[in-house]
């Protein structure tokens, strides 16, 4: 049985293959390794699907792939290097454009077959009208196919995120031939920097698939719920008939949600005792997907922009306080997740993460020992769910990050744990 996250590299090393493909040239790295965990076979809609040859314990590495050609979001430009897309103090112009920054001449090498098609043009290029014209991502789109001569990008790029950041489009022939979508998969991509070499796709299994099963990852956000069908008809050109979607199609329309404040607490309540995360100590974290069997009044969570306000009531409370709106806002957000999101979905370690912190702060300013031990356990809850998840989708982009996070919160909970224990121990013997 094949080791799950062993490097690829130390298996295979790169072989760097020219397919030919609808008259276009692609560079497709390691396929041989990625032809050992997948196969590709007839799909009733979507042309092709890639299928799992043996089974795939959750955090395998399914494919690495390294990066064709790639585009740094307009405002991380200057930040990070264009070649290898590392985050960088100090980075050398291109003479040519100003526009393109390297970390050294070794990046700079390696990115001038691509650079070289627009390097002189680059001014007159993005300050034409009709590059001016596109809106935001097209722009991104239209430089990289300038560059890469590579002429099908709505359906075949890949947003580049680090922490699950986005801060970059690239094109990676072989996941794009591969992969279909689905909302709720069981696969993600995540991306790995290092210095001097071009970014590498890794699309990890999010749970254990077995031997037969179709690989699918997300194209995007699966909690964009109104807009998504939308997006895949105009962008890709096909309807999503994931689980996901035919659950929510099963549900029918969202209403709106309630503007009366004690309906919409009492709407809470019930959506997260529905999902089992009212006790947030003691809470038994699953993923509960939506069906017809929905209750009605559930449903109203299923809109997209109550989701994006809960989001920015806890983003906003949950540093600063007041935490016990952030705990609020931010469990219910955890149920909705648990709602729209499939099993070991990063998005919800990173949120269960994101709550062990705020209860950590919330947990700070009392001195009542039963107060902090219950606190404590609230921390040690969500700290345990995010350490499942995460470590499961691994490492992703610049050093630190969750996983970093979730060492250092399980230390602070460790010195924590030894001087609540001293201070009970200490009030035991006291006279
Ligand atoms: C990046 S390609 C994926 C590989 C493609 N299946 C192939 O055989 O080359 C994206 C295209 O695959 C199809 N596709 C992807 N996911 C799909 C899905 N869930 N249902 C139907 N078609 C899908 C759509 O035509 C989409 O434009």
């Amino acid at each position: 049985m094949w080791e799950a996250g062993s490097p690829v590299d130390r298996n295979f090393p790169e072989l760097k293959v020219v397919c030919e493909e609808r008259g276009v040239m692609l560079h497709v790295t390691n396929i041989f390794y990625a032809m050992m965990y997948v196969k590709v076979e007839t799909h009733p809609t979507a042309r092709n699907q890639a299928v799992s040859t043996q089974p795939l314990p959750a955090g395998s590495i399914i494919l690495s792939n390294r990066a064709f050609a790639t585009v740094l979001f307009e405002n991380r430009k200057g930040r990070r290097c264009d070649h290898c897309l590392v985050l960088s103090e100090i980075l050398r112009k291109c003479s040519g454009c100003a526009s393109c920054c390297y970390c050294d001449t070794n990046c700079q090498t390696r990115h001038w077959p691509s650079h070289k098609k627009l390097c002189k043009r680059w001014n007159s290029f993005t300050s034409s009208n009709k590059f001016q014209a596109l809106p935001p991502h097209e722009r991104l789109d239209s430089s990289m196919a300038r560059t890469a001569l590579y002429n099908r990008f709505g359906n075949n790029n890949f947003t580049i995120h680090s922490h699950l950041n986005s801060f970059a489009h690239g094109i990676f022939p072989l996941a794009s031939r591969l992969f279909n979508h689905s909302c709720a998969p069981n696969a993600a991509a995540r991306y790995k920097l290092v210095q001097g070499q071009a970014v590498t796709m890794e699309v990890v299994a999010l749970r254990d698939i077995p031997e037969g099963e179709e690989i699918c990852i997300p194209y995007l956000d699966p909690a964009l719920l109104q807009t998504r069908q939308q997006i895949f008809q105009l962008t890709y050109g096909f309807q999503c008939t994931c689980i996901s979607c035919e659950g929510l199609k099963s549900v029918g329309p969202i209403p709106e949600v309630p503007q009366d404040p004690a309906r919409l607490v009492a709407l809470e309540y019930r959506l997260r005792t529905y999902v089992g995360v009212d006790d947030l100590e003691h809470y038994v974290l699953r993923t509960k997907p939506i069906t017809q069997s929905l209750p009605p009044e559930i449903s109203y969570f299923l809109k997209e922009d109550y989701i994006e306000h809960l989001s920015g009531v806890f983003g906003q409370s949950s540093h600063d306080g007041p935490y016990d709106r952030a705990l609020e806002s931010g469990v219910t957000l955890l149920a909705i997740y648990l709602l729209i999101y499939s099993e070991n979905y990063p998005q919800i370690g990173v949120h269960a993460l994101e709550l062990a912190k705020t209860a950590w702060n919330a947990s700070m300013p009392t001195n009542d020992i039963v107060r902090r031990q219950h606190a404590m356990a609230q921390v040690r809850a969500c700290l345990s769910v995010s350490r499942r998840i995460l470590g499961l989708y691994g490492p992703e982009g610049d050093g630190g990050g969750p996983l970093a996070e979730i060492t250092t919160l399980q230390q602070l909970i460790d010195q924590e744990g030894q001087s609540v224990s001293d201070a009970l121990h200490t009030s035991r013997i006291a006279p």
